[in-house]
């Protein structure tokens, strides 16, 4: 643990240049809001407890932006996930990301978002963890442990969880950015929630032009992978297609190296769209690439109403709402409160309760951490989102922003 705690030394400052890094994308097409101030003094660590007063145990994952931990509180004997926010390379105050991402967690509350409890500190402000409830598995690592993949009731009982989660996100005005199956976490009473929320931020109407460099490949948007700037809640609703499909086959749906094949491999898919089925397409930056047309959508074929080769099967209405949440027109795309009223969740079978989810035996950390070595979609990709993390440190959007 750390040593040379200063528990006494705990006022943070938050570095917010006047360059808004993230929008300045096209800041001549921004909407005008009042610049925030320079600097900004948050003491929202005041008062905080040591790190010292949990006694880490394993290691359980490393990410882009931070090392999660499975740890004790020594006082209550807890067993607790404590994620260490990365600051190495912030010399101008604590990062914008990461407030971001303490501010929602601790702000909202709801079955399927994940609990942050407290903020604890370490030695220095430059060590700072979230203390969070555990959870023994992501879904990432769980369905590469698994032979077979989830049956439809169980699919029905995570997705409907997933739903509730992003419907409260969105009826809070915040876009999660990155929803995939590592960033899913499942704990032994069958409850899923949803992790992860550097990449968030909070948006507003009329939309604002954000980066298009969000959401990890494999689950990203058309819209975002030509280019749009402008986009919103349906980009989450997306992820959750390509969720939904991973989560009945077991296999990533898209599984794109670079931006072109992602696209590639979904318009082989999907289809080519063109301004029929999307108006506004072909004025999309990306769309001066000349792409092969593919007439039509062989989605069906991946998840056929019966199946004797192996495929997932999928009732119809289970077909209807994966393409429902894989329309390419982000307007037509359904949205969370509309998932959840989907006749698939009242049809046979119906969702399995959490209670009668199966358990699991716990990940060995070490499978987690070579998972994300091994199974990165791309090692530029997570290079470039570092950068983009980077990038927004700047960002003069506020704690939300
Ligand atoms: N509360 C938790 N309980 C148990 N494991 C967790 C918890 N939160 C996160 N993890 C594990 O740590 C991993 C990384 O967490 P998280 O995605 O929050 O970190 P990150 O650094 O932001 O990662 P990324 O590289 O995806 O941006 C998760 O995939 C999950 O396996």
């Amino acid at each position: 643990m750390e040593t040379d705690e200063d528990q006494n030394n705990n006022d943070i400052s938050v570095s917010a240049s006047d360059s808004d890094s993230e929008d300045e994308i096209d800041s001549h097409e921004a909407m005008q809001e009042p610049a925030a101030p320079p600097q900004r003094s948050v003491n929202m660590l005041q008062g905080c407890r040591s790190v010292d007063e949990f006694e880490r145990l394993n290691k359980i994952d490393e990410g882009t932006y931070g090392v999660v931990y499975r740890a004790k509180d020594k006082k209550t004997g807890e067993i607790v996930a404590l994620k260490k926010v990365k600051m190495e390379k912030e010399r101008e105050g604590f990062p914008l990301t990461s407030l971001r991402e303490i501010n929602i967690l601790l702000s909202f509350h709801h079955p399927s978002i994940v609990d942050v409890k407290e903020v604890v500190v370490g030695s220095n402000l430059d060590s700072i963890f979230m203390v969070m409830e555990y959870m023994e598995h992501d879904l990432k690592g769980l369905m590469e442990a698994m032979k077979q993949p989830f049956s439809q009731s169980e699919v029905k009982c995570l997705m409907l969880q997933l739903f509730q989660g992003v419907k409260y996100l969105h009826d809070n005005w915040v876009l999660h950015r990155d929803l995939k199956t590592s960033n899913l976490l499942l704990n032994n009473r069958g409850e899923l929630k949803i992790c992860d929320f550097g990449l968030a931020r909070q948006y507003g109407s009329p939309l604002k032009p954000y980066t298009h460099l969000v959401v990890t490949l494999w689950y990203r948007a058309p819209e975002l992978l030509l280019g749009a700037k402008q986009y919103s809640t349906a980009i989450d609703m997306w992820s959750l297609g390509c969720i939904m499909a991973e989560l009945l086959s077991k296999e990533p749906l898209f599984n794109g190296k670079t931006e072109f094949d992602q696209l590639d491999k979904i318009f082989r898919t999907l289809g080519t769209p063109n301004e029929t089925i999307w108006p506004g397409f072909t004025k999309l930056p990306g769309v001066k690439v000349n792409f092969v047309k593919h007439q039509y959508n062989l989605l069906r074929k991946k998840f056929p109403a019966t199946s004797f080769t192996g495929s997932p099967v999928l009732s119809d209405a289970g077909f209807d709402l994966l393409n429902k949440l894989l329309t390419y027109d982000p307007e037509k795309r359904i949205t969370a409160e509309d998932a959840l009223n989907h006749d698939w969740f009242r049809e046979v079978p119906l969702p399995k309760s959490k209670d009668f989810m199966p358990t699991f035996p716990a990940q060995h950390a070490q499978d987690r951490r070579m998972r994300r070595i091994m199974k990165s979609p791309d090692p530029l990709e997570e290079q470039r989102r570092k950068e983009l993390r980077q990038a927004e440190l700047g960002t003069t959007g506020g704690l939300f922003g």
